[in-house]
Formats: structure tokens, sequence, C-alpha cells
């Protein structure tokens, strides 16, 4: 049994396009708290998560696009997060663009730090969001948040992240979109970068067997950030940032029972859903499904609902 904290994420601000506030509704709507409390777990829901003052803040990046907002959403769900670790709790927070990760994942790493213990994280998307807000092109920091994490320059308007996670703790799976800069800088540092070429030839369980022995050797904590584009688009309409070629709903689901069975898994982000771009609430039922398979469900103890 674990306790479970609900973070509501209403968060818009780190891509152009509108729509990701309306996740965590959508997550409501799909049934979320009961279906984690029917797995066993107490499970609170605290609510969305209100944008305090907006801080004064630019850039010399004229392209960078909501910078405020997005500076406001981190300090708020930093926090958010940080006090759902302090209570005992895994913050499972319902996005919301991928930016707000610049806050959940700090609020682990004020947490790891408190508690002496290092953080690694897992990253299931699409892209890399390894850009900093000097070399994005597109001007959206919903790719940027790995770059803040690993502790990466150009991040001069936020506040510095307590303990920069090493690249040798940091693992991602279903690349298959990087641009250019982010593709030379990742270059450069020991992150794994599990692309779906390697996903292809090796399939999911052994990257992420060894991935999982070493979080367990440093008795370390996770933070998992899951973006609803490492799926593919194909069962998984309801967002942005579609990319061909994506995981499938046996290998996101292996991935979760994984994590599920390793018990390492200590805060999680639900992120990118767009519930105006969905069918007919498919996408936000099978994140819902996902989640429930990293909290223990098994796809075959009853007929899985991501279809109905
Ligand atoms: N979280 C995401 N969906 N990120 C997509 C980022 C796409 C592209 N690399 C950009 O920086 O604009
Ligand atoms: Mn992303
Ligand atoms: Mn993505």
């Amino acid at each position: 049994m674990s306790r479970i904290s609900l973070i509501g994420a209403p968060v818009d601000s780190g891509q152009r396009r509108r729509g990701c506030l309306m996740g965590p509704i959508a997550y409501r709507v799909a049934g979320i708290e009961p279906l984690l409390a029917e797995l066993g777990h107490d499970v609170t829901d605290l609510g969305d998560v209100a944008l305090g003052e907006l801080p004064q803040a630019d850039c010399v990046n004229p392209t960078v696009d909501q910078l405020p907002e997005t500076l406001g959403w981190t300090h708020a769900l930093r926090q958010r997060v940080a006090e759902a670790l302090e209570s005992g709790t895994i913050p499972v927070v319902l996005g919301g663009d991928h930016s707000l990760a610049l806050g959940t994942v700090t609020g682990s790493a004020e947490h790891a730090a408190r508690a002496g213990r290092p953080l690694f994280l897992l990253w299931l998307d699409a892209h890399s969001d390894f850009h900093t807000p000097l070399t994005t092109e597109s001007g959206n920091l919903h790719g940027t948040p790995v770059a803040y994490i690993a502790g990466r320059e150009g991040f001069d308007a936020f506040p510095p992240f307590p303990l920069p996670v090493p690249g040798k703790n940091i693992c991602m799976f279903g690349i298959r979109s990087v641009d250019s800069a982010e593709h030379a800088a990742l270059r450069t540092t020991e992150i794994t970068v599990n692309d779906m070429r390697v996903l292809d030839e090796r399939g999911i369980v052994a990257p992420l067997r060894e991935f999982l022995d070493q979080v367990r050797s440093a008795d370390a904590m996770l933070h998992v950030s899951l973006d609803v584009d490492f799926l593919d688009p194909s069962i998984a309409p309801a967002v942005g940032t579609t990319v061909p070629g994506g995981a499938t709903f046996r290998e996101a689901h292996l991935v979760c029972e994984l994590l599920h069975e390793s018990g390492l898994m200590t805060s999680l982000d639900l992120v990118e859903l767009n519930p105006f771009l969905d069918e007919r609430g498919r996408t936000a039922r099978l994140m819902v499904d996902l989640a429930a398979s990293l909290f223990g469900k098994k796809v075959f103890d009853r007929p899985t609902r991501s279809f109905l």
C-alpha cells in the first residue's frame, strides 16, 4: 500500500498551443482517484495548485515565451512536491505541460538533499527536452526541464537547481525527436538516451532493468516524468507535439509494471495531455491506466478500460 498525493498542475505556459491546462480535470473525469484507491492505496486529491503572483523576468533570447508564468509555476510546484514528499506520500502530478517538471523535479531534489539520498530521473518522452532558454528555437519552455535538472547554464532567471542531477543518474526512453543544439549538448553528458532504435533492438526490459538496478544500489529516490508523446500517436492522440513511431500499448504498460515491481519510484509527473485534442477521452483513459499499472494493476486482472 502506498500513500499517494494527487496534485493538479493546470500548466499551459510551456508551449503556445493551449489546452494542457485541462489535463488535471480530464484525469479526474477518467477516474484516477477511485482507480488507484481500488488498488488498495491511500489516495488524497490535494486539488489544483494555484499560480501565485508572477515575478518580473525576461530573457536575452526574445523567442522565449511566457517566462514569468513558467517561473511562477516552478516556484509553486517545487513547494507542493517537496511538501508531499515530506509528509511521506508519493506525489503524482496531474499536468499540465512538461515545463511543470522544472518545478516538480526541483521539489524532489530538495527533498532528496534533505534526506541525504541521491536523486535519479526517468524521462519517458519522444523529446529530450534538453534545451536551455538560450538554445531553444521554438521558445517553448516545455523543451527545457532536463537541461535545468542536469545543471546546464542559461537558466539565469530561475533559482539555481538545488543539487544538479548527474548525467549518469538520468535515463531517457522513447526518444525520437532531438534538435541539433540538444544533440550536441547531450553528447557531452553521461545521460543514457534510450532512443526508439535502442528499444527496437534491445526491447524495453533489459535497458530499464539496468537503470533500476543502479537506482536500487544507490538507495536513491526516483522521479518519473511521463510525457504523453512517449506513446505512439495512434494510441495517444491528445498531445500537441505528436511524433510517429512511439511506444506501443504493451511497451508502455510493461515499463509501468516493471517500475511498480521495483518499488523504487518516489514521485511521478503525468504531462502534456491536451484534452482538447483527444478522441472521446481515450488518451486520458490510457494515461490513467498507465498510472494504475505504475501502482500495481496487472493488465490481465480485469479488462482494460482504455478503449471502452
Ligand atoms: N515537452 C515537450 N513536448 N517538448 C517538445 C519540445 C520540442 C522541441 N524540441 C522544442 O524545443 O520546441
Ligand atoms: Mn516532454
Ligand atoms: Mn515530448
